[in-house]
């Protein structure tokens, strides 16, 4: 998969360089490149935003730098990437975008800063590229470079050989549908805390259903609106949420 990155502040995505998405990289699995939007600019001053039309608070993120920069990464001759806009104002990213993601062969993301990009940019990027603005939730950050990081992370995980054990991907929270259930490890008892028998019993049948079951009640006491989405549960599990 290629990322391509443009910020104002692309020393602000660094963190890209390390752990599992380092080695994603270095193996090829990612190709992965940051640029400066003021790369974009001619004036001395390499100016990116400009005061808001209709008057308001803050500044705009004029549309002729980012026009240039989506031009030189998205070149007409080339199969065309999809475009990521972090936005306050986006859908809400969830596991099942990042799956859906993780399939795309290239993709762009376009940070903006201030009160944000002038729309002119996507409304024209959207006549030649899928376009999607994305929200992590509803609060507002600075910009768009810390969604970047958390968008990348997760559909990073999900690319073929960056998880050592693929199995994981399986367990995981929201990849059944449910918050994983909780996980102990040695010591077996630590400040008067024992970790439930059934994990050192061996059965892998009774740890299985468990694991399942506390899934469901975390799930149901913490996330209700994620079990009404679940459809028909078998007896078994509605007996764990009883
Ligand atoms: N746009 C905008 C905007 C609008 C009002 C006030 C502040 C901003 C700052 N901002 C500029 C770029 C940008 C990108 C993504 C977010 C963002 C995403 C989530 N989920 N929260 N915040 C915010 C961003």
């Amino acid at each position: 998969m290629r990322v391509d990155v443009v910020s104002i502040f692309p020393e602000y995505l660094a963190p890209l360089d390390l752990s599992l998405i380092g080695r994603a990289r270095a193996r090829g699995v990612l190709q992965l490149a940051v640029h400066d939007l003021r790369t974009w600019t001619h004036d001395v001053h390499r100016t990116v935003d400009d005061t808001p039309y209709g008057g308001g608070p803050g500044m705009v993120m004029r549309p002729e730098p980012w026009g240039e920069a989506l031009d030189a990464l998205a070149p007409a001759q080339a199969p065309p990437p999809r475009l990521l806009v972090p936005s306050p104002a986006g859908a809400r990213f969830t596991q099942a975008m990042a799956h859906e993601l993780a399939a795309e062969e290239h993709l762009l993301f376009a940070c903006g800063r201030y009160e944000g990009i002038d729309q002119r940019v996507l409304d024209h990027a959207a006549t030649r590229m899928p376009v999607t603005e994305v929200s992590l939730g509803d609060y507002v950050l600075f910009g768009g470079e810390v969604a970047v990081l958390v968008i990348l992370e997760s559909v990073t995980r999900l690319l073929p050989g960056v998880l050592g054990n693929a199995g994981s991907l399986d367990e995981e929270s929201h990849a059944h549908g449910l918050l994983e259930a909780p996980v102990y490890t040695k010591p077996p008892s630590w400040r008067g805390h024992d970790v439930p028998e059934i994990l050192r019993s061996g059965d892998h049948g009774r740890i299985a259903r468990w694991r399942r079951d506390e899934a469901l009640r975390r799930t149901a006491e913490r996330r209700p609106d994620m079990v009404a989405a679940l459809g028909d549960l078998d007896r078994w599990d509605r007996a764990a949420l009883e």
